[in-house]
This record gives C-alpha cells, structure tokens and sequence, in this order.
C-alpha cells in the first residue's frame, strides 16, 4: 500500500525504548503506534527522533566518512571492494549500478561477518571480514559503537512496528529477526561541479531508484544538502529534507513480505544537485540470514487471506542484488 503524500511523518520514538513491553496499554507506546501504523502505511518512510544516540556520534560519523572520501583514490582503494572480499570494501564512483545506471557516488560497503561455510551456499558471495579504513584512525571503534546503538534502536523500531501490525512485540524475535544480519553503507556524493571534473558520463543521479532489502533503513544524512527523494504512489519525488538530529527509517522488502504487503518498501533515489559533497551513512538492520520470510497470518487475515507477496529467503534476495549492483 501506499498513497499520494506529501511530506514525510517524524515520529518520537522514545516510549518504545523503555523496555516496556509487557505494557502495551502504556499511552505513549500505543500513540507511537498508530503513528508507526500510519506512516507504514501511507509512505514506508519516516524521520525518528527521541532515539537516544547523540547527536556528536551521528556528526562524527559523518565527519569520519566525509576525511576517508577526501583521501586520494590511491589511499581509498587499498580497501578496495571485490567478490575476493566477499564485496566487503571501498567502490569508486559509477562502480554501483542501479537500473542499469551508473551511480554518481563513491561507498563503503560492510555486512556482518559470514565465517566460512557458516550459511553453505547461500552466503558464500558475501564471506570474509569488513575492510575497515585505517584512516581516520579511529573509524573501526567508533563506528563498532554506532552499529551496537543503531541495532538497538532497531530492534525497538520493529517491536512497535509489530504491534502496529497487530502482533506480538516479540513477533519478529526467535528465527525471524533473533540474529539480525546488518549491512552498513558509509557513502559520498559528488556535488555537481566535482563530477563534471571526473569525466564521468554526464549523470546527476547519486543513486537511482531502488527499494532497500531487508526491514529497517536508518539514513544518517548530511545536514545541509536536500538529495533523498521518496516516490509517492502518483509517481511524486517528494524530498526528506534533512531534518538535524533525526535519522530516516525507511522499509525493506521483507518487511513488505512479512506484512503481506500492508506497508510499503517505498522506491527512493538520491540526487546532489548542489555544488557541495554529500556524505551519509545508511545502516541496514535485516533479518536472520536464513530466515524464510512470508506473509505472517495475522497480516492475511487483514487481508481476506489473499496472500499478496511472494515468500523469499533474506540471505537469497540479499546475494542476489548485490550480484547485480555492481555489473557494468
Ligand atoms: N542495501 C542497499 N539498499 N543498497 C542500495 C545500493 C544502491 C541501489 C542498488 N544499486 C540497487 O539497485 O539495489
Ligand atoms: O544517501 C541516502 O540518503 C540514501 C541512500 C540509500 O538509499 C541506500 O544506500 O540504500
Ligand atoms: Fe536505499
């Protein structure tokens, strides 16, 4: 589902991070329910505040992102991202392709760590250990802290988004969620005149269209540059301005497949159309690796059990796009 919106909700978060879940009458969880409910619904996006992560870890991030992208290429591509390196590491810019398009953006790509073997096939293309920078030095420690936070505020997110689907808090708990897997993309957008400079094909998409994979999308953007646009159902690029000290929490496909389509993974594109570098930092929080994901019973029945969405494997529609992302 989706609809002709305009702008997208912020949502306050912060009932859903005091653990009081046996308390679902609580009024502030339930209010940030139906709020969570309406948003889903209405455009799969919105910006959470009241996360409780402060605001000079989301600057620092950023700032540590914007001094590894300043680097010279040679520096960058040390960490170079490869299928040697599971496709764990750095990729210059139009290496990313989406729709057939080269991406005007530059990136780090990082995924939980897969051991040898540990998921057989399924997660053999993406093996091996994150390339961190050595540079800024304290990159690796900084972000480990970071991706501990953002997956706790995830998983309190996607408590309050099933129970906005009229679940269980624990819903996607257990196989489902239990062991979440988490990608991670620290990213750089050329301002307009610097692309020109590149000999790129001209080209002022940062990221063409696309849907995020798994369940929950929190965007850490540049706080000055408007470039992320979300597509209404008539077909609208409608802005997420940047909103200082919030992040952007957008839905995933399996998500969409577990509530039998009730919400929404809403397409989404990035455009730098101003003359300054763009930097932001997406984290990805996806289900158990292996999990097999279809429509949950209770979101059916909402739906005169028509099952709307087909069942997919995380791990299978995970690998499957990354093999796609990157050929030219
Ligand atoms: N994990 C996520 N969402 N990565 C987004 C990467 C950019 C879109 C990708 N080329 C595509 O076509 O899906
Ligand atoms: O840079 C952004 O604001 C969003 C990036 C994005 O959509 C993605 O990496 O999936
Ligand atoms: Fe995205």
């Amino acid at each position: 589902m989706s609809s002709n919106f305009k702008s997208i909700p912020i949502i306050d978060v912060s009932p859903l991070l005091c653990n009081k879940w046996g308390d679902v009458e609580n009024e502030g969880v339930s209010e940030v329910v139906k709020q969570l409910d309406q948003a889903c619904k209405e455009a799969g996006f919105f910006y959470v505040k009241g996360h409780g992560i402060s605001d000079s870890l989301i600057k620092e991030v950023r700032d540590m992102t914007r001094k590894f992208f300043d680097l010279p290429y040679d520096e960058k591509v040390k960490i170079k991202m490869s299928s040697e390196t599971g496709f764990r590491g750095y990729q210059r810019i139009g290496e990313n392709v989406t729709q057939g398009k080269a991406d005007m953006h530059e990136a780090i790509d990082c995924y939980r760590e897969v051991k040898p073997g540990m998921y057989g096939d399924l997660g053999k293309a993406i093996e091996g250990f994150n390339k961190w920078p050595d540079s800024p030095s304290n990159f690796y420690s900084v972000v480990g802290e970071y991706i501990n936070l953002l997956t706790d505020l995830s998983r309190n997110i996607l408590r309050g988004l099933a129970l906005a689907l009229g679940g269980c808090p624990g819903e996607f708990e257990g196989e489902r969620a239990g062991d979440p897997f988490w990608v991670m993309r620290f990213i750089g957008y050329p301002g307009i005149s610097d692309a020109k400079g590149l000999e790129m094909p001209e080209n002022d998409i940062g990221c063409g269209a696309h849907t995020d994979y798994g369940l929950l999308t929190l965007v850490n953007q540049d706080d000055e540059i408007p470039a992320l646009q979300v597509r209404n159902q008539a077909g609208e690029w409608i802005w997420a301005v940047p909103i200082p000290g919030t992040f952007v929490c957008n839905i995933g496909d399996m998500l969409k497949i577990w509530s039998n389509g009730l919400y929404e993974s809403t397409l989404h594109r990035v455009i730098n159309n101003s003359p300054k570098y763009r930097v932001s930092v997406a984290f990805f929080y996806e289900p158990n690796f292996d999990a097999v994901i279809e429509p949950l019973e209770f979101c059916k029945q909402k739906l005169g059990e028509i099952e709307k969405c087909e069942r997919a494997i995380y791990g299978e529609h995970l690998v499957r796009k990354v093999l796609t992302n990157f050929v030219a």
